[in-house]
């Protein structure tokens, strides 16, 4: 098999990762932080800030309680001044209590605002960065070769990176707030070890189990889902064709619904039982866990309240303690489980950050060329051959021909003969993996792809139907030109698709498609007219039109043809059908077996030769006798 280009290793085999490969993983870690600033610096910096204020909040607010605690225990050891309220604040007793009881109210009401801003930031900044890795990822899905969206390998990794693109917004706020727990128990660590330093050797007992816990079922739920990614993608699929409008009328009239739900029960029921057997798992030691954790609280709250009757720690202390311990205890747990947890969510990163490592392979020389303009001589294959990648079948080998500059050649063939194939790589979609392919003697590979494909107008059978309006989908074209009407009415009257859109209730500015509200679908013949007039937008030196006629009627295509004569004159073009009416305007026919030339000549010469041409076209004209 020969490798893809451009790969890396799978960044986790089928095993479970390694504690290194976990370490590893938190790299990716840095790279969110810096798209997350990237993203917005004010917003990020005042996330950053409200938290560290946020952070120094719990032990100011249990200090403020312990000072209270001490008061009001000292005011119960003074002589009454009076039955009243106001008898104890003329003698001035209240006033300690009142102040440490402001203080700690004006606490919780700055840390309840505080919170309520941190929130809102984190809630803006959050769809902010998963716009911003939507555009990143869509930027760079715009650079990879054709090769990569016609790999399974790589839909997989695409389509991972994009579930985590919508994905990963938990993580910011879960990152940012793990920073700020951090310096919290910092903080209490500090205040307990003060009063009790041996105190803080019983908080692991209460915290480690958990942690085990934890990162093992990370780890699982993460192989899981990573493993399933083929069968996600299928379960997508299955789902897509199940229910959506293009594929209604099929599924209907073969009446596959029942078989496509079976199929997808089938696939989802065994990523269901994983899942279960993970959460049963997890809830079944957690349980475990949270005991064991409850137990050291406890024993250690015994222990201060056994030194409070003995008088060493004062009641405030035994407040202060038992809530330092209590709040460490459980931040502690936070903390740690944070981390499997990012270290967990830093698996998935990898899934994101890895589709940015996927580098193109067909790339622009480094001194690049421009495209020969006009062509003059033409372009030639040299002895060329091609594999899709890991593939072993070679689906063109030792082509050799020249298309004439301003001439239209046709390419003939039974299916699967190799003629989209030469247009992909005429295209610069792909390299030839021997042999070379040149424009008045320019390889295609001096050549920037973009340069390329700026002088090309090229309609694949598979063309887009975008839900658009009419304007855009013939003016994305050429996007530079998108608002001039003008060009964009040359184009749909060379194409024929003016007739279409004079038929739309709103003319140009219909939408099209069925996707969208008030969208008018159009009909097979229609929409390639609207296509073929994308491709009139562009000043292309080259035309490609692969099978561009197919579900046009015998009228429409004898005029699309006539004024594709019309148009190409003095242009180079290359046409792909199967219909001999179109083949035949050709000046010049290359019939093609095997990805190699079989026969080449006009329509009248291969018709005098007798040969597979000749054969074909009787097999088509008999048909219409
Ligand atoms: N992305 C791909 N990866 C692997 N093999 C491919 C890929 N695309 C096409 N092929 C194979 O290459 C061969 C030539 O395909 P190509 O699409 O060029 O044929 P074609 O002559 O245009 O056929 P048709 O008349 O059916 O459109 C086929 O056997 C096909 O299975």
């Amino acid at each position: 098999m020969t490798d893809l280009p451009g790969r890396r290793p799978p960044p986790i085999s089928e095993q479970t990762p390694t504690l290194k490969q976990r370490l590893d993983n938190l790299r990716h870690l840095g790279r969110l932080i810096a798209q997350i600033w990237r993203t917005s610096r004010p917003m990020t910096a005042a996330s950053i800030g409200l938290r560290l204020i946020a952070a120094l909040q719990p032990i100011a607010v249990l200090y403020a309680a312990k000072l209270i605690v001490d008061e009001v225990v000292h005011l119960t050891s003074v002589t009454s001044p009076g039955p009243s309220p106001m008898d104890w604040w003329n003698a001035g007793l209240l006033t300690p209590v009142l102040f440490y009881l402001a203080l700690e109210m004006a606490l919780v009401l700055a840390n309840d605002a505080i919170g309520r801003a941190t929130g809102l930031v984190d809630s803006i900044l959050s769809e902010l960065h998963s716009n911003q890795v939507s555009t990143e990822l869509m930027a760079h899905a715009a650079r990879l070769d054709l090769m990569h969206f016609e790999s399974a390998e790589y839909q997989d990794r695409l389509e991972r990176a994009r579930r985590q693109a919508a994905g990963r917004n938990a993580l910011l706020s879960q990152l940012f707030g793990q920073a700020q727990d951090i310096i919290t128990v910092l903080t209490l660590a500090a205040g307990l070890f003060v009063f009790a330093p041996w105190l803080i050797l019983l908080l692991p007992l209460s915290f480690i189990p958990s942690i085990w816990g934890e990162t093992r079922f990370n780890t699982m739920a993460y192989m899981v889902s990573r493993w399933r990614t083929p069968e996600r993608r299928e379960l997508e699929y299955l789902r897509y064709i199940g229910a959506s409008a293009e594929t209604a009328k099929e599924i209907k009239l073969f009446g596959l619904g029942g078989f496509l739900i079976e199929r997808f029960k089938l696939l989802a029921h065994g990523i269901f039982l994983e899942n279960r057997r993970i959460s049963i798992l997890r809830a079944g030691w957690g349980t475990v866990f949270a005991t064991i954790s409850t137990l050291a609280y406890y024993a250690a709250y015994a222990f201060i309240v056994w030194r409070t009757i003995t008088g060493e720690f004062s009641i405030g202390d035994l407040a202060f303690l038992s809530g330092s311990f209590l709040r460490l205890n459980g931040l502690f747990q936070k903390i740690l489980l944070g981390f499997t947890q990012i270290a967990g969510q830093s698996m998935f990163l990898d899934d994101l950050f890895s589709f940015f490592e996927i580098e193109p392979t067909v790339l622009p020389p480094a001194h690049p060329k421009a495209f020969p303009v006009p062509i003059r001589e033409g372009i030639r294959f040299e002895n060329v051959g091609f594999r899709y990648p890991e593939t072993e079948n070679w689906v063109i080998r030792n082509l050799s021909f020249t298309l004439r500059a301003g001439e239209t050649l046709a390419l003939v063939g039974e299916n699967g003969a190799g003629k989209t194939t030469i247009v992909k790589l005429l295209a610069r979609l792909y390299d030839p993996s021997e042999g070379r392919i040149s424009v008045d003697g320019v390889d295609l590979k001096d050549m920037a792809p973009a340069e390329i494909h700026a002088h090309l107008g090229v309609i694949f059978q598979d063309f887009i139907r975008y839900s658009f309006t009419a304007r855009d989908n013939i003016g994305v074209g050429r996007v530079e030109e998108k608002s001039n009407q003008l060009r964009i009415d040359q184009a749909a009257e060379q194409s024929l698709a003016d007739a279409v859109i004079a038929k739309l209730p709103k003319g140009y500015d219909q939408q099209l498609g069925r996707l969208f509200k008030q969208g008018r679908d159009l009909s097979g013949g229609e929409w390639q007219k609207v296509a073929i007039a994308r491709s009139y937008m562009r000043d292309a030196e080259l035309i490609i039109l692969d099978e561009p006629t197919a579900a046009l009627d015998a009228k429409a295509e004898a005029e699309v043809f006539a004024r594709f004569k019309g148009l190409a004159s003095g242009k180079t073009a290359v046409i792909i059908s199967h219909r001999f009416s179109t083949v035949r305007m050709a000046d010049r026919i290359l019939v093609l077996e095997h990805g190699a030339i079989l026969e080449a000549g006009t329509h009248e010469e291969l018709l005098a030769k007798g040969g597979r041409y000749a054969e074909l076209f009787e097999l088509q004209a008999a048909g219409y006798r």
